[in-house]
C-alpha cells in the first residue's frame, strides 16, 4: 500500500513517523518483490529464494537470540511482580525513553517501512493484539507468519486504532552512545507497562516472537492462564499432548507427528477451557533437515516461508545445504501452521491428556522415557534440567549443560514457582501424565557417546499415545527414583536403562552422583518456596 490511507497516516504520527512509503500487511509476493530490491540498509547479505520456493535472509552478525541485551522496564506498574535478576535485568524508563528515540529515528528515516498487525493466542477471550513496525522485508514476512493473520473484518475491527502491543524492531541500527543500562550495542527493551517494545542492535527474527512470548507471560497469569514454553499436538481422538523443553530439545520436529494433528510447536497457553496455541506459525531448525528423517517440515520448505542463515549447495540451482552450518549451528525456517499438513484449526485443543518434558541431557545419563510421580513432574518443572544447543543464544557453542526453570527460564516474567503452581494445579485437576524424555545423549556424555536416535524417541511416544507404554514391566532408576520401561516394543531393551549404553559402568554412576548432586545446588534456591513433597521428589544421595 504505497498511498497511505487515513487510517495508516494517524498509525504513523501516533509514533511521530512520516514515512513517505509505507506497506501495511503486504501480500506474500510484495513482501518477496520488496526483498529483492535489498534497500533496507541492512547491509548484510543479499536476500534470495531457494529451489523450492521460500525467502532467504541473513541476519548479520547475530544469529541466536540474545539475552545478556535483554531488558525489562523497572516502573511502578511492574517492581513489584517482575522476577528481577539475570533473566529480567532491569532498565529505567528514562533509558527506555532514549533506546525506543534511537529506533523511532531509524525506523522513520527508512525510505520504506513495513507495519504487520497480527493477533498473539488463539483463544478470542484472550488474545492479544500485536503491531510490529519494520524495515527489512524478510522480518515482515517473519511475523506474518508468526503472529495469527487476521481477516479482512478483523483488521477492521480491531487494528484500526491503538493495538494492545508494539514492537519496534530497528534491528539494523546499532546504538552509539552511552545509555545507562545498556552495556552493548545491541538492546531488546521490554516495557510492559506501555505495553511496547524496541529492538536494536539484532536482526535474529526469533527475538520478536519470544519478544511476544514474553509479554503473555506477564500479563496471561493475571488472568488465570498459564503460559507454556511447549509444543502441542492432538491425536484422532482428541487427547491432547504437550511437549515442553528449552531449545533445540525436539519441541517442533516431535510436535509434527503424521499420526496426530499439530496444535503449535513452540508457545502454548493452558486456561480453564483447555489449551490453545498463541502463535499463527513454526519456527523450525533446519540443522541436517532431511526429507528422510523430518518429512513435514522438510516439506514447508516453500513458497511464504522464511529460511534464515542458510548456505546453499550450489548458487546455481539454489538447493539448500542443510548440513552447512558454516554461518550458525542455528539455522531456521519459519512457516505459517497450514503448511504442516492436518494442523488443527483454531489451533486449540483440551486439557491435556500426557506432557512430556523433553531434556537434552549432556551428559547421558538419564533414561530415553521416565514416568514421573506427579511431585516428580514439579520438582522437573522448576528444575529444568537440560542443554543448551549451540547456537539460539549467541555465545553457545556447544551443548551445556543448564537449569532453565519450567524449560523456558528465558521468557518467565514472574518468578518461576508462581508458574509451577498453575501447572501442579492443573495437571492434579486434569489427572495429566507426566513422562520426562532424554532427547539428548546416550552411550556417554556429549563428545563420548551419541544424541538418542530420533526413531526410538519417537517410537517411545507413540507407545504413550497408544497406551502400551503405561503398561509395561517397569523398575526403578536409582538415585532419582524414576519408573523406567524394562522392555518397550520397537525399542532395544538395552537402551531403555541408560547404565547398559556405557562402555564403562563405573563411570556412568560417577556422572549420576555428579548430575544429582548439580540438581540438589540448583534446587536450593527454590527451597523456600517449595513444599516438602516437592522438595522430596529430587534426586536422593
Ligand atoms: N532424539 C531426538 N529427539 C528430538 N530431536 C532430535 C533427536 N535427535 C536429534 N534431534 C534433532 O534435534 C533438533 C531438535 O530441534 P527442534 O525440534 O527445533 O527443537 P525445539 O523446537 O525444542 O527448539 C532437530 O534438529 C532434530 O533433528
Ligand atoms: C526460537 C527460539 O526457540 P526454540 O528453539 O525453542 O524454537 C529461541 O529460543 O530463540
Ligand atoms: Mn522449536
Amino acid at each position: 500500500m504505497q498511498n497511505q490511507d487515513l487510517a495508516t497516516h494517524n498509525l504513523l504520527q501516533r509514533w511521530g513517523l512520516n514515512n513517505a512509503t509505507v506497506y501495511r500487511n503486504p501480500s506474500v509476493p510484495l513482501i518477496y518483490q520488496l526483498s529483492m530490491l535489498q534497500a533496507d540498509g541492512s547491509s548484510t547479505r543479499p536476500d534470495s529464494i531457494n529451489s523450492t520456493g521460500a525467502l532467504v535472509a541473513y541476519s548479520g552478525k547475530k544469529c541466536g537470540r540474545v539475552p545478556k541485551d535483554k531488558r525489562i522496564i523497572k516502573d511502578q506498574g511492574t517492581e513489584k511482580d517482575v522476577w528481577w535478576g539475570d533473566v529480567n535485568i532491569a532498565l529505567s524508563p528514562e533509558s527506555y525513553g532514549e533506546v525506543e528515540k534511537i529506533a523511532l529515528e531509524y525506523l522513520g528515516s527508512r525510505e520504506r517501512l513495513f507495519i504487520i498487525d497480527g493477533y498473539a493466542g488463539w483463544d478470542v477471550n484472550h488474545r492479544l493484539r500485536i503491531r510490529v513496525f519494520c524495515t527489512r522485508p524478510y522480518h515482515a514476512l517473519f511475523m506474518k507468519n508468526m503472529l495469527i493473520r487476521p481477516t479482512e473484518e478483523e483488521l477492521k475491527k480491531d487494528f484500526n486504532g491503538d493495538v494492545d502491543f508494539y514492537i519496534f524492531n530497528a534491528g539494523p541500527q546499532i546504538i552509539e552512545k552511552p545509555i545507562e543500562g545498556v552495556t552493548s550495542e545491541g538492546c531488546v527493551a521490554v516495557n510492559l507497562t506501555e505495553r511496547k517494545m524496541v529492538i536494536l542492535g539484532t536482526q535474529y527474527a526469533g527475538e520478536m516472537k519470544k519478544g511476544v512470548f514474553g509479554v503473555t507471560h506477564y500479563l496471561f497469569p493475571k488472568q488465570g492462564v498459564l503460559t507454556l514454553h511447549s509444543s502441542a499436538n492432538e491425536g484422532e481422538n482428541g487427547d491432547v499432548t504437550l511437549l515442553f523443553g528449552l531449545s533445540g530439545t525436539g519441541k517442533t520436529t516431535l510436535s509434527a507427528d503424521p499420526k496426530r494433528n499439530l496444535i503449535g510447536d513452540d508457545e502454548h497457553a493452558w486456561s480453564d477451557h483447555g489449551i490453545f496455541n498463541i502463535e499463527g506459525g513454526c519456527y523450525a531448525k533446519c540443522v541436517d533437515l532431511s526429507k528422510e528423517k523430518e518429512p513435514e517440515i522438510f516439506n514447508a520448505v516453500k513458497f511464504g516461508a522464511v529460511l534464515e542463515n542458510i548456505e546453499y549447495l550450489s548458487n546455481e540451482t539454489r538447493e539448500v545445504d542443510f548440513s552447512n552450518i558454516s554461518i550458525t549451528e542455528n539455522t531456521r525456517v519459519s512457516y505459517p501452521l497450514e503448511f504442516i499438513p492436518g494442523a488443527k484449526f483454531p489451533a486449540q485443543g483440551g486439557h491435556p491428556k500426557n506432557i512430556f518434558f523433553l531434556t537434552c541431557d549432556a551428559y547421558g545419563v538419564l533414561p530415553p522415557v521416565s514416568m514421573l510421580t506427579p511431585e516428580q513432574a514439579m520438582y522437573h518443572f522448576i528444575s529444568g534440567y537440560t542443554a543448551k544447543v549451540a547456537g539460539t543464544e549467541v555465545g553457545v557453542k556447544e551443548p551445556q549443560a543448564t537449569f532453565s526453570a519450567c524449560f523456558g527460564e528465558a521468557f518467565l516474567a514472574l518468578h518461576p514457582t508462581l508458574y509451577a503452581n498453575m501447572l501442579a494445579e492443573k495437571i492434579k485437576k486434569h489427572d495429566t501424565k507426566v513422562w520426562l524424555i532424554n532427547t539428548g545423549w546416550s552411550g556417554g556424555k556429549y563428545g563420548v557417546g551419541q544424541r538418542m536416535s530420533l526413531k526410538y524417541t519417537r517410537a517411545i511416544i507413540d507407545l504413550i499415545h497408544n497406551g502400551e507404554l503405561k503398561n509395561a514391566e517397569f523398575e526403578n532408576f536409582p538415585i532419582f527414583n524414576f519408573r523406567i520401561p524394562k522392555a518397550a516394543k520397537n525399542i532395544p531393551s538395552e537402551i531403555l536403562n541408560p547404565r547398559n549404553t556405557w562402555k564403562n559402568p563405573d563411570e556412568f554412576d560417577k556422572q549420576l552422583l555428579e548430575l544429582a548432586q548439580k540438581f540438589q545446588v540448583n534446587f536450593k534456591k527454590y527451597e523456600d518456596k517449595a513444599t516438602i513433597e516437592v522438595i522430596s521428589a529430587g534426586p536422593k544421595l
